[in-house]
């Protein structure tokens, strides 16, 4: 039986990585200046940890300065606001993050209204939702930039290709939609109130899965043929799985992301890539 070709994020990420860490040498090199990143990290959630570490420990090794504010559970949102707004002031920082999700009583909206968006190197505050919703560059969301991001890298066409996204998430579903209308792909979203919802998939060129539910994309939702997109993180007892029955499904597509090692990797890439693109866009090039 035919099998797709593996879309290798992990590999796709360590290339960009390499790239980046030439470019922040060369910089400092000539000004003596380097991007400054800072997470901000409210509780103790164990896979925001992990998350955040790994952020930590990939942007040092490209050659940034790195920053991390954990702050406790019970911090109050006007806590959080002060530490954020700190930040926003402070020019040795040039990309500001804040992991989510956030304890309940937190209203991560009103901290992301308060970041400037020039700092904003998650791309999700109203003003760079706002750039994207308007066609306008900007910084945009890190996972949704991955996707496109890997897909370019292996010269998958995207101009005029059907492409439905499952999941209609803030951090995913929502900007990547807009950002394949960018690319002149037709787009169409589906989500947990959208009957039938393999009837839509199978007609499509791109099927990208950011539900967080182990295994949902089975072989009849997808074309044959068709590139699968796996966003998926879902821990069980048989170790972390997407939202793709990987073999399966494999057998059907023509190019399949893995999980772990496909989309994951590429959002810590491209929060690299936008935080050297902040800082350019502050100091000049
Ligand atoms: N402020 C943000 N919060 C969150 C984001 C985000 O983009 N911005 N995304 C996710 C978590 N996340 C980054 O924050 C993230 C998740 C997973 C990976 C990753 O590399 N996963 C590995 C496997 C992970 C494991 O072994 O535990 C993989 O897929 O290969 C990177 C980043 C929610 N919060």
């Amino acid at each position: 039986m035919a099998t797709a070709q593996l879309l290798d994020g992990k590999r796709t990420a360590q290339i960009i990585r390499e790239e980046l860490a030439k470019k922040i040498e060369e910089h400092y090199e000539r000004t003596m200046l380097r991007p400054g990143l800072a997470v901000v990290l409210v509780g103790d959630d164990p896979a925001s940890k992990i998350y955040v570490r790994n952020k930590h420990r990939a942007s040092t090794q490209v050659g940034m300065d790195s920053r991390q504010i954990i702050l406790p559970a019970h911090s109050t949102t006007s806590q959080v606001l002060e530490t954020i707004e700190m930040l926003n002031q402070d020019p040795s920082i040039h990309g500001i993050l804040l992991q989510l999700p956030v304890p309940r009583h937190i209203d991560a909206q009103v901290i992301l209204r308060h970041l400037d968006p020039r700092k904003d190197v998650d791309g999700l505050t109203p003003t760079n939702m706002g750039r994207l919703m308007a066609g306008q560059s900007g910084l945009r969301p890190c996972t949704p930039l991955g996707i496109i991001e890997l897909l370019d890298r292996y010269h998958v066409p995207l101009e005029g290709q059907r492409v439905v996204v499952i999941g209609r998430s803030q951090l995913v579903g929502r900007p990547l939609a807009l950002m394949f209308v960018e690319r002149n792909a037709t787009v169409t979203i589906v989500h947990s109130k959208t009957p039938n919802a393999w009837d839509i998939t199978r007609e499509a060129d791109i099927v990208v899965a950011a539900v967080g539910h182990a295994h949902l994309v089975q072989p009849n939702w997808i074309k044959p043929g068709a590139t699968v997109i796996d966003v998926g993180i879902n821990r069980t007892e048989s170790g972390i799985v997407g939202d793709v029955d990987f073999d399966s499904v494999a057998a059907m597509a023509s190019r399949i992301t893995p999980v772990p090692g496909g989309i994951g990797p590429m959002t810590i890439a491209m929060l690299l890539s936008n935080t050297w693109q902040a800082f350019q866009e502050t100091v000049g090039s």
